[in-house]
């Protein structure tokens, strides 16, 4: 950057307050048309929700570790989908011979549906999930999971990372990594106890269909993880960072809801021209002082606008003099005092509008 004080200072005076936009523009054309899309892209980057994505193979603790990322995230809004809940609906010849139907195949899934779905909860729909019951194999028994939008959007399902259109939807990939013999002896005991199956039968299906699907598919999808979690639920500094970083992601605004009383000035191009003048190494001292004084000066104001007050007239008599004389000097003919004042009834002009609305502020306790 090589600008002069004075270009630097034109420039934000000339933009009036909100469309400073930075310092690569040339002139204030340059600034108009990129005025625009910066806005938009800004604000559309706090209105998309984070999507997570959550795989691993079955039983290893992928729920577990969603239930602790949501428990951390108390203060926000957070929806978690599983991808269970797009099983597709068994035809009848499938439900007589359902030992033969392989549940861990990517096939078994309604992707189309999940896809539509997760596309709605993205841009702000609320959508009803079906509720998946295990025991019989349908999405009727119980009734559907109305979901509303939310500011984090969590898919949880073992093959969740397996079509690209699914990933391309999340802003963070999790795969949950425990042991093979972990997450079987997990499955025994969940699959006899929870859902009533015998062990001969949850043993079959874990040689013939859920071992060479996590192999086949699961497994392979572990590359397009951001971040892998061994233990799963155990590994609570995992979790911990992981909620760290989606804090971070959701961004200041999010601050608002854990303090009531904090107040986030909008951000302009002004404010962001300001602040990456005062981070430039090459802003003269002058400058620095300049701006840095500019940006507090906004705060305190927008601190003192946040006071409690109640609206008065103040009747300024330095006003009165100035408006008086210059009547006084107008009906006398002299022309030098006339001129002269005329400079004052500008200035005058501007310190009553500032006077006559000016806010008598109370400092509460
Ligand atoms: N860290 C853990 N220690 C002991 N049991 C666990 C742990 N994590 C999960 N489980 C149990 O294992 C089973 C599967 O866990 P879950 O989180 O539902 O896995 P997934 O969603 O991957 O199928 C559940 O019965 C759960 O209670
Ligand atoms: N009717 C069904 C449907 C699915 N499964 C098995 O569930 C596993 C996936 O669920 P997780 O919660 O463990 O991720 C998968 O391995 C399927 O084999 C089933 O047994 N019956």
């Amino acid at each position: 950057m090589n600008m002069g004080s004075n270009s630097v200072v034109d420039m934000i005076e000339a933009s009036s307050g909100v469309h400073f936009s930075g310092f690569h523009m040339d002139g204030l054309e340059q600034i108009q048309k990129v005025e625009l899309p910066i806005t938009s892209a800004h604000e559309n980057m706090h209105k998309q929700p984070f999507v997570i994505g959550v795989a691993g193979g079955a039983a290893s603790g992928k729920t577990t570790v969603c239930d602790m990322i949501i428990q951390q995230l108390h203060d926000q809004r957070v929806v978690l989908v599983n991808q269970d809940s797009f099983y597709h609906n068994l035809t009848e010849e499938e439900l007589n011979r359902v030992h033969e139907y392989n549940f861990d195949h990517p096939d078994a899934f309604d992707t189309e549906k999940l896809l539509s779905s997760m596309d709605k909860l993205k841009h702000g729909q609320a959508v009803d999930i079906p509720n998946y019951d295990f025991k019989s194999y349908k999405h009727s028994v119980f009734p559907a999971r109305r979901v509303n939008p939310s500011d984090v959007i969590i898919l949880e399902g073992i093959l969740a990372f397996h079509d690209p259109r699914v990933r391309e939807l999340m802003n963070m990939k999790i795969f949950v990594d425990t042991d093979a013999d972990v997450r079987l002896a997990r499955r025994i005991r969940r699959d006899t106890v929870e859902k009533g199956r015998d062990i001969g039968q949850v043993l079959d299906q874990y040689s013939n269909f859920v071992k060479p699907a996590f192999d086949d598919f699961i497994l392979p999808t572990k590359k397009y993880a951001d971040i892998i979690i061994p233990r799963g639920g155990d590994n609570h500094i995992a979790v911990d960072l992981i909620v760290q970083h989606i804090r971070t992601k959701l961004g200041q605004h999010d601050l608002c809801k854990i303090y009531p009383n904090l107040y986030v000035i909008h951000s302009t191009f002004q404010i962001r021209g300001m602040h990456t003048l005062i981070r430039d190494s090459q802003t003269t001292k002058h400058d620095f002082v300049f701006y840095s004084d500019r940006l507090i000066r906004l705060v305190v104001e927008h601190g003192l606008g946040h006071l409690p007050f109640t609206e008065k007239q103040v009747l300024c008599i330095l006003v009165w003099i100035f408006v008086r004389g210059y009547v006084v000097c107008l009906s006398s003919g002299v022309a030098r005092v006339w001129r002269m004042l005329c400079e004052h009834v500008v200035k005058v002009s501007r310190l009553e509008r500032f006077l006559f609305t000016e806010k008598e502020t109370t400092v509460s306790s």
